[in-house]
This record gives structure tokens, sequence and C-alpha cells, in this order.
């Protein structure tokens, strides 16, 4: 694909320094330096020439392509699916390019390549700077993946009483019933009980209750990617102090250490007084780490340090799956009657128990079709080469790429799930229908074709424990509550920047802002509006609301009334 070009015969300029400065030679000296490196990184060779992308394929255009589709990543993703359908292509990201493979042969071949090659961890780490943050030893030594699949996977059946006492209760806290409708704040609610009942099967009772321990399980996801943000264009060598005087990480360790070191302590003490199997030992995630972890991860900072990983790998995952199926049903309210119709006469036969709520097969169906409607990414099964890969095509990834998988387009695709394009919550419940016992179409089964949990041998090992925790709370819910959107019938827009797709997690607070940036439309949230604001750029917000028409008019500074319902803001940024 021919390089396209970009025309700066418009671009007006004046030099910088006056002719009588006597930096005059350096200036030019630093100009022509600046000129030739950027020439350089222009004109280089390209090494993914061979792989067609999506715009241009020079740096310039590219990152324009990458910043115009910052909040618009699916459709750039969705051009690249159907003009190279079955081809590995690729899109620009901010500072690099993304290699996109949808060809379920190709998935095979991904996610069959050796961890040497094509590596999740590797990802991981780059992504969120794992090993400086929390330490490399999460990385180099997983031990909890293990323990994920194994003890806590098959053990679900008798940890069910647990997690069911603990969803009902925290349902109870956090969501009171009433008479007449009340109006929440889902999201707050939704993470707070998944963090309680997923701490109850992680840590036990009564830690699952204590608020500040909940609370800073529920932040640590966030206290990483700020720290993510600090130590992203800083070097090597000071990272350590970065992560140290910047970053809230350690902090958060260190408090959550301070709830978990007395019960580790206690639980220590019992295994040396009576032995590692002493009587009314907990049985919870905590207990297995303590049996396997040695030398070091013996430690309270190390164990500590894992809990919280795990908090991180499952709260938002599994609230943010959560939400989008709510919304969904409250948007969709005809969808509740046939689900308590269902998990009502499951309950009479068989009680409430986790092999019930394998029965619920329209249950099941609804949040494996959420996942794959929604879904909180447009792309997953990333992977990071450390060495140059060939697909069996001949297509050559080189060393250092990046590449996923083109999950959204792939679910929406007409071919493999007929009205794509439509939510149909009972869709897989009607093929298990006619497919008899077949468990191909089960929220928690990946495939080339269903990949929010990933596929392969990475993914998602605490998916049998997120599916049966989603479905108890949701049970529960439908059991005992009506569910509505404010707005009746209309679902919240999801949130996208880049290739994240998130519930609205303000959902019934706030609307979420238009921005009009030198011509390119996007939307933003608050946050952003506040950076803008702390930048002290100049702009000028136009409130407009649908029925009042022009309603307010803000210059730089100024204090937009940001909370207000029912109004959107144009902003020009100048
Ligand atoms: C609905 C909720 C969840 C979703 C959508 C989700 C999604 C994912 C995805 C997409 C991956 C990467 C797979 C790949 O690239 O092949 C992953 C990995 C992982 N997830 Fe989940 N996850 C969820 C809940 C959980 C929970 C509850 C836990 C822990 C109990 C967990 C623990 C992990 C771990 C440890 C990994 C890394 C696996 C490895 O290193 O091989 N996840 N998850």
């Amino acid at each position: 694909m021919a390089p396209e070009s970009v025309n700066f015969s418009s671009l007006n300029y004046s030099l910088p320094f006056s002719s009588k400065e006597p930096s005059l030679t350096f200036s030019w000296i630093g100009f022509t330096l600046i000129a030739t490196v950027l020439a350089f990184m222009i004109f280089k060779r390209d090494p993914y020439a061979h792989i067609p992308a999506v715009g241009g394929t020079d740096m310039i255009s590219s990152y324009f392509t990458a910043k115009k589709f910052y909040n618009r990543f699916y459709e750039i993703l969705s051009i690249g699916y159907a003009e190279y359908k079955g081809r590995i292509f690729r899109v620009p990201d901010q500072d690099r390019w993304n290699i996109i493979v949808s060809r379920p042969d190709q998935i095979e071949e991904l996610i069959k390549a050796p961890d040497d090659v094509l590596s999740f961890d590797e990802f991981v780490n780059k992504e969120f700077f794992v090993k400086d943050l929390m330490g490399s030893t999460l990385i180099e030594n997983n031990y909890h993946v293990g323990i994920i699949r194994s003890q806590l996977t098959k053990n679900l059946c008798h940890l069910f009483d647990d997690l069911r006492e603990e969803v009902e209760l925290a349902m109870n806290d956090n969501i009171p019933l009433t008479d007449d409708w009340t109006s929440i704040h889902a999201y707050s609610k939704i993470v707070q009980i998944i963090a309680r009942a997923s701490n109850r099967i992680l840590v036990g009772w009564p830690l699952c209750r204590n608020a500040e321990y909940l609370q800073i399980s529920i932040d640590y996801s966030a206290s990483v990617t700020k720290g993510r943000d600090i130590l992203l264009y800083m070097p090597a060598c000071v990272r350590p102090f970065a992560v140290k005087f910047l970053t809230t990480v350690p902090k958060s360790i260190a408090l959550a250490g301070k709830h978990l070191g007395p019960i580790i302590k206690e639980r220590q003490a019992k295994i040396d007084e009576y032995g590692p199997d002493y009587p009314d030992k907990p049985f919870d995630f905590l207990s297995w780490l303590m049996d396997e972890a040695t030398g070091e991860e013996r430690s309270i900072p190390a164990l500590t340090n894992r809990v919280l990983l795990v908090n991180f790998a499952a709260i938002h995952t599994s609230g943010m799956s959560f939400a989008h199926a709510l919304y969904q049903l409250a948007a969709e309210p005809h969808y509740l009657q046939p689900m308590r119709d269902e998990i009502e006469a499951v309950i009479a036969k068989e009680g409430w128990t986790k092999v019930a709520m394998t029965k619920m097969h329209k249950l099941d169906s609804f949040f494996r079709e959420s996942q794959r409607y929604n879904g909180s990414s447009f792309v997953s099964l990333f992977r990071l080469s450390l060495k140059d890969f060939t697909f069996s095509d001949g297509t050559l990834i080189p060393k250092g790429s990046l590449l996923s998988v083109a999950n959204r387009p792939i679910h929406r695709d007409e071919e493999k799930y007929p009205n794509g394009d439509k939510f149909d919550g009972f869709r897989f419940a009607r093929i298990r229908a006619e497919d008899g016992l077949n468990t191909t179409h089960q929220f928690v089964n990946t495939s080339p074709d269903y990949i929010p949990f990933g596929h392969g041998r990475h993914a998602c090992p605490g998916r049998f424990f997120a599916a049966t925790e989603l479905k108890a709370i949701m049970v529960y819910l439908v059991l005992n509550y009506d569910v509505k959107m404010e707005n009746e019938g209309v679902r919240p827009p999801n949130v996208t920047a880049v290739w994240s797709c998130m519930p609205d997690v303000t959902a019934h607070r706030r609307r979420f802002l238009t921005l009009e940036e030198k011509g390119t439309i996007s939307t933003i949230g608050q946050g952003a509006l506040r950076f803008l604001r702390r930048t002290k750029l100049p702009y000028l917000a136009v409130c407009v609301n649908a029925e009042k028409g022009l309603h307010d008019c803000h210059i730089g500074g100024s204090d937009v009334p940001l909370e207000e319902e029912g109004f959107e803001y144009n902003l020009i940024v100048g």
C-alpha cells in the first residue's frame, strides 16, 4: 500500500527567533538536527510494509488516524475487518501499530505460539508496568493462576453456599428493598456487591465486609492505572523512585497488608502448631495461596500483593460485565419475566445450588449474549511478539509487535451470528434447546468465534468463578427486584476509549459531554473536562438543551455547571 502524502503548502509559519540574536547558529543547528531526525523517522524502512493498513501508513498520517479514531476505534477496526476479511491487517494506535488477526485458523496459530515468542505476560507487564509497580515475581512466578484454575474452579460447588449468602447480604445492604421505584447509581453498587462476594471467597469472612479493605481492593486497579500513566514516559532507572514517591500503589499494598497481616499471622501460627490441615482451616483462596507459597512468597507483603492482583483481575472485569447485562435488562425489561419463570421453576425443583444454576439456560444465554453484543473490549487476546513470528500464510510479524484479535467485528459478523447487530438475549438458549446437551454455547465456553474471556491456554482462568458469581447476583436480582432505566427503554451509550468499551459507569448521575476539538467530535467525560480546565487552555463551552435551545456560554476557566442533567456541551478548544 502506497504511503499517503501530507500537504504542508497551506501552513503559515514564522521563525521563532530574530536574525539579530547571537544564538542564531545554534538554533539552526538544532532545527537541522530535529528536521533530520524527523525525516529519518518518516522515511525509514517500514517493517510492517507487507501488512495492509487502515488509514495512512507514514508516521504523521497514522498518528492523525489514531487520534481521530481515539473514541471510534471500532470504526477503523470494522473497516479493516470488512476490507481485508481473512487477512491480517494493522490499525494505528497512539504510538504503535496494532496487528489484527481475525481468521479462526490464524487465531488458533496465535494462541498456540510459544510464550517466549508471542507473550501474554509481557503484554500485561508492558501495558500495566506490573514488574515496576507490583514486583517482577507476580509475572515470573504466577502460581496464583494455577490455584484459580484448579482449587477455585473445582471447588465452586462447595463454595457456593458462602457465595450465595454474601450475595444476598450485600444486595440487601447496598440496594435495600423499597415499596416504590428508587433511583440508584448502578455501577458503584454493583462493584461493592462484586467486591464483597468475591472477597468472601478470596480472603473469607469477616474481612470481606470490612469497608476500608473493600475500598482498597476496588480502587487498586485505578491506583495501578494511574501509576502506569506516571511511569509511561520515564526511563527504567528512575521508575523505582517514581513508584515510591509519585504513585499510590505501595500505599495501597501497605494499607491492605494492615488488614490481611493479622489474618495471615493467625493462620500461619495455626499451621505451625497443628500442621497444614489444622481443624476449621478457612476454605478460601488465601489458604490455598499460603499452602503453595514458598520462600519470600510467604511474607505478608508478598501474599497481600497477590491477593490485590487477583482483585485487580476480578472486580472491574466482573463489574463491567454485570453492568452491561443489567443495563440491557433495564432497557429491555421484557426479558425479566421469562428469566424469572425459568429461575423459579429450576429452584422449585433443585433448590438454589450451583448445579441448579447450570440448568438456567435463559440466564446463561443472557450473559453470553451480553458479552457478545457489548463486551468490554473491541479487541482481545493481546500478545507481544518477543521474536519474529511467521503465520502459516507467510505473514511475518516483527519482534516487538502488538497483536490482538478483532473481538467485536467477529462477535457482530452476520455469517457467525445472524442478526448480529441486534441484542437477542435468548439466542444461545434457543440454540441449546435445538442442540440438546451441547455445551458449546454456554457462557464460559470460548472459541475463535467467542472471545470475551480470551481463548486457549491463557483464557481467563477465573471465568467459571465469575460466571457463577454474576449469575448468583442476577438470580437474586431477578427474583427480588424490578428494574428499568430512568430514561425508560434507553440504555446509556457505552463509553469508549481506544479499544475499551465500557458501560457508562456514571449512569443516572450525569450525561457525557460532547467535545468539538478542531473539527473532531468526540465524546469525553467530566474527568477530561477537569483536566482541560487545569491546563488553562482557552476554550469556549456552549451549552445547549434540546428543548430550551442555547442555555449557557462560558469562556475558559469559568465554572461550567458540569453536573447538570439534560444538557449537552459543545466545547471548542483553541
Ligand atoms: C466477567 C469477568 C471477567 C472477564 C470478562 C475476564 C476476561 C479476561 C481476559 C480477556 C483475559 C485474557 C485472556 C487471553 O488473552 O487469552 C483474562 C485473563 C485472566 N483473568 Fe479474567 N476475566 C474475568 C474475571 C476474572 C476473575 C473473577 C478472575 C479471578 C478470580 C480472573 C483472573 C484472570 C487471570 C489470573 C488472568 C490471566 C491468565 C494467565 O495469565 O494465563 N478473571 N481474563
